[in-house]
């Protein structure tokens, strides 16, 4: 027997007795039928709903039991009020039933009598009220917005005077947050890996390269045949640079184009680099962690790379309020931007735009002086920048190096930055010159006069009224093209040749032959020997192979494995004057003597040990080891951006408020993407309205409801491609803000989907939902809309992730618009209309479980149509929505099923999107 509250069988060998008990029972007729006035005779409609009626507790009874005329079944239904009624009118005790087939289960849409609400009447006034609540409460929602962006772009955004020092005391406070450093780096080199195909000018040479190759560190010189079965090789781009920067004093990288000045500048500031770095950098005579090496220093790129849509004021505010001590107050740093903005020159397009290639804003040299600003107004102890110079008049440029100049001085900052030959009265405001060329180091010392005696002393000087700065890289850049060995070749060919000789380039070679001469040849030289007998941090001065037949000198010599710049003999004079001199050896010493007072008795392995120990900046590598330091390192970003050292900048908090705020203003700012959302949306539910309009319960309804609802997800999922816009066109600027520590990656990958993801993928598809529901005639119900648009907008977002992550994976934008395009044709073709679920081999099943357009397909169809009672027009046969509905593979059951797939997709994408932002896109060079 089994028992359960109101259900209960007893089993004997031929009989089954099941009971059903009902505690509370609701009658009601289903007209013109027997007891309900079925030809005019006993109407029972109001008894069954008054007092007196059937109102429970009943019982329905079946005897089920087999004999030789095979299964009977006798049942009853028992209940007070019924039971008095029927021994009433019939004179029976009960109700008796014969129910030789059983009972069916039916939808109660197929019990007799339900009547669907008619769609023609319109929603019901709950309907209306909801559907007004909403759309107020999301106008509410994006007015609001709108109103606070204002304000505060009124407030913050633009620019207002803050007055002088009376009411900030930005000195004090710069000084509160600051570590004096001082930057010593030597035997500084670069290596990079070139798969390059071993060019024939290079297999020219290599015939020429004598077999004595004496570079250290340099595998034996192999032969040509051999360079081209082994075509990968090693490029030397630096070797050897030291130098030594102290607070208050700036350093000038110059050289040539080429020589290496942003590769020395990437390097010191220990920029993420492709190749292999060597050398020690000290800070304070010690080697220093790579995070709290970040933390200490400002990098400013020779690219400007800002947000379009913003002030100069707001964008210098950023940088500012993101990266300025939390224990600064606002007026203090806004004091800081003015200020900051006045020593470079832009007060007085504070409150312009910083514009783009198609929306003019600030020139480029305005933009120059902007990037400059960001990086200057949070004053680091160590300032770098790559040519900042470059696009600026030669008054502009004046400013820009005596700010820099003056940030040193004032607030005891070391400067270090690229210039491409400055005018005399900028180079006179350098502390410190490094001289490169072609990768090595010409000189590198004191910037005044003891570089003009330096020089001197190596022959070379410079005439009385030329600009030294001038002289120094024509010098580097004449050696380094010095032809000795071909010069009478070169002459040849002019006589050769006079036809193709004009008077005018004869005598124009000729002056410039002259002037060269007269210039750069050296003049009672003292050049050093040439020392290779050196301690273990003198410079690697080393006699280059030389060509040995005549001819343009080459571009590199190769010793099979490495690659190096080739070197003249001119050139190779000025580095070994260098080497030898006592401004290099006194560079060697002070480094050397910081070492030992830093770690005192310590081994060179221990010593070595230390320098691996702080060397490693982040790396792509994920070997378990480097995951660990990826976890460890994430944590320190997401939760201490900047604040391992001495700059403890803007909170968790702070940081979502600045960057929401910027992201918000840069949708608002530039609305196009915004506006065309929202107008497709309107225009789309007005043509799918009028195109669908009023749908019936026939096949061909049914039929036109799966057509509507796989139109809308498709219309959502292609609409957002676009949304791979939205980090693609940030790309370049969040690595740069990165690099330089603005942020936590989390942070900003958090207020980009809140304030740039959602408000471009939750309201369309209310608008749209909203506008056409109604008009289509889809489920009037209240709940059954809100189901409707809780897919839409579950949908929308799944997919505008998947978008996203598609972009931040793929750098290139083709790329990436490809991959997301046949994403979304296969997703959609694994959407449920397409190919029948039921149908498809087992082994493409699970493709329909990575098919977000499936479940939301699923979850829409199922919304609208589980409920309904098909009719086939021309006979009449009535099909319950559900059966259809698995004929055609789908789950009429699945709606909850498939909304939570939907979000756990969504939330798949953004979590592997983080993860790659997290992980890979950073600064590379
Ligand atoms: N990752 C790299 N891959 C290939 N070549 C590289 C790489 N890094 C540097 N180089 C090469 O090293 C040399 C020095 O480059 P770098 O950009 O430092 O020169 P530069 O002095 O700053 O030149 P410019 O003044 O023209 O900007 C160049 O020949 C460059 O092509």
């Amino acid at each position: 027997m089994i028992v359960d509250n109101l259900f209960s069988q007893e089993f004997e060998a031929d009989k089954n007795k099941t009971i059903i008990e009902c505690p509370e029972l609701e009658c009601s007729c289903y007209k013109s039928r027997l007891l309900c006035g079925e030809g005019g005779s006993l109407d029972l409609t109001e008894w069954f709903t008054s007092e007196d009626g059937p109102h429970g507790p009943g019982k329905f009874i079946c005897d089920e039991s087999i004999g030789s005329n095979g299964i009977t079944r006798n049942c009853l239904f028992t209940e007070d009020n019924m039971n008095q009624l029927i021994s009433q009118f019939f004179g029976d005790s009960y109700i008796t039933l014969s129910c030789p087939l059983g009972g069916e289960c039916m939808h109660y849409t197929e019990v007799p009598g339900y009547e669907r609400p008619e769609f023609k009447q319109g929603f019901s006034l709950e309907v209306i009220l909801l559907l007004s609540a909403s759309c107020l409460g999301l106008l509410g929602v994006v007015f609001g917005s709108l109103v606070c962006i204002k304000k505060r772009s009124e407030s913050s955004g633009q620019y207002v005077a803050v007055g002088s020092g009376e009411n900030f005391r930005t000195e004090e406070e710069m000084m509160a947050h600051h570590l004096p450093c001082t930057i010593m780096f030597r035997n500084t080199s670069y290596i990079i890996d070139t798969n390059l195909k071993v060019s024939q000018e290079l297999l020219d040479n290599n015939d020429t390269d004598s077999d004595n190759s004496e570079s250290i560190g340099m595998a034996p010189r192999n032969q040509g045949n051999h360079l081209l079965s082994k075509p990968r090789q090693k490029q030397v781009v630096l070797e050897g640079i030291q130098g030594i920067v102290r607070p208050g004093q700036v350093m000038a990288i110059m050289g040539g184009s080429g020589a290496g000045k942003t590769t020395l500048l990437d390097i010191l500031a220990r920029k993420n680099k492709s190749g292999v770095v060597s050398g020690d950098i000290l800070i304070n005579g010690s080697f220093m962690n790579y995070g709290h090496y970040r933390d200490i220093i400002g990098y400013v790129d020779q690219e400007d790379s800002l947000m379009e849509t913003l002030t100069v004021y707001e964008t210098i505010l950023n940088s500012a309020m993101l990266r300025l001590p939390k224990t600064m107050s606002l007026e203090t740093k806004k004091g800081r931007v003015q200020e900051t903005m006045a020593e470079l020159g832009i007060l007085h397009i504070a409150n312009k735009r910083i514009g783009s290639a198609g929306n003019r804003g600030l020139s480029g040299g305005e933009k120059r002086r902007v990037s400059i600003a960001c990086e200057l107004v949070t004053s680091p102890s160590i300032l770098f920048l790559d040519e900042p110079t470059s696009g600026l008049d030669s008054y502009n440029a004046y400013n820009v190096i005596e700010c820099l100049v003056g940030l040193a001085r004032d607030y005891q900052r070391s400067v270090i930055f690229t210039i491409h030959q400055p005018r005399s009265n900028i180079y006179a405001l350098f502390d410190q010159l490094v001289l490169l060329s072609k990768g090595r180091i010409v000189y590198s010392g004191p910037a005044q006069q003891e570089v003009i005696d330096h020089f001197a002393d190596l022959g070379y000087n410079c005439p009385l009224g030329f600009n030294i700065a001038d002289y120094l890289v024509d010098l580097t850049m004449h050696a380094a093209n010095s032809t000795k060995n071909s010069t009478e070749e070169n002459d040849v060919v002019v006589e050769a040749t006079p036809s193709l000789q004009s008077p005018f380039s004869a005598t124009r070679s000729n002056i410039r032959e002259q002037q060269e001469s007269l210039l750069y040849s050296p003049k009672n030289p003292h050049v050093g020997e040439i020392n290779n007998s050196n301690s273990n941090f003198s410079i690697n001065a080393t006699q280059e192979p030389r060509p040995t037949t005549p001819g343009p000198n080459p571009q590199t010599v190769s010793d099979g494995l490495f690659v190096k710049p080739y070197l003249t003999e001119e050139t190779l004079e000025l580095i070994n004057g260098y080497s030898n001199s006592q401004i290099s050896k006194d560079i060697q010493e002070t480094i050397e003597r910081q070492l030992l007072q830093a770690y005192p008795n310590y081994t060179a392995s221990e010593l070595e040990n230390v320098r691996r120990r702080n060397r490693h900046g982040p790396s792509l590598n994920l070997s378990s080891r480097s995951i660990f330091s990826h976890f460890t390192s994430f944590l320190e970003n997401q939760f201490s951006p900047g604040q391992t050292y001495n700059r403890a900048g803007a909170n968790l908090w702070d940081q979502f408020k600045i960057l929401s705020w910027r992201t918000f203003i840069n949708l608002y700012r530039n609305p196009d993407l915004l506006r065309t959302q929202y107008a497709i949306s309107v225009i789309a539910a007005v043509s799918c309205g009028l195109l669908f309009w009023k749908l019936d319960n026939t096949l061909a309804g049914f039929q036109n409801r799966l057509g509507v609802m796989f139109f809308i997800s498709a219309l959502f999922g292609f609409a957002c491609l676009s949304s791979m816009q939205a980090f693609a066109s940030e790309r370049l600027i969040f690595i740069r803000e990165r690099a330089n520590r603005y942020y936590s990656p989390l942070m900003y990958f958090v207020s980009k989907v809140f304030f740039d993801l959602l408000p471009l993928r939750v309201i369309p598809p209310v608008i749209l939902g909203l506008i056409c529901y109604h008009m289509i005639g889809l489920q009037p119900e209240p709940d059954v809309l809100l189901r409707f648009l809780l897919v839409l907008v579950i949908f929308n977002v799944t997919s505008a992730s998947c978008c996203l992550a598609i972009s931040i994976i793929f750098e290139d934008q083709a790329v990436a618009s490809l991959i997301a395009t046949l994403i979304m044709l296969f997703e959609m073709l694994f959407g449920g209309l397409l190919l029948n679920k039921a149908t498809i081999s087992p082994a493409f099943q699970w493709l329909y479980s990575i098919s977000f357009f499936n479940y939301a397909f699923e979850a829409l169809i199922v919304n609208e149509v589980a409920g309904l009672t098909l009719v086939e027009e021309k006979f009449g046969f009535k099909v319950p929505g559900a059966l259809v509905l698995q004929t055609f593979g789908l789950n009429a059951q699945g709606y909850w099923g498939d909304v939570k797939n939907l979000g756990i997709m969504g939330g798949a994408f953004l979590g592997v999107a983080f993860l790659w932002l997290q992980l890979f896109v950073k600064e590379r060079r």
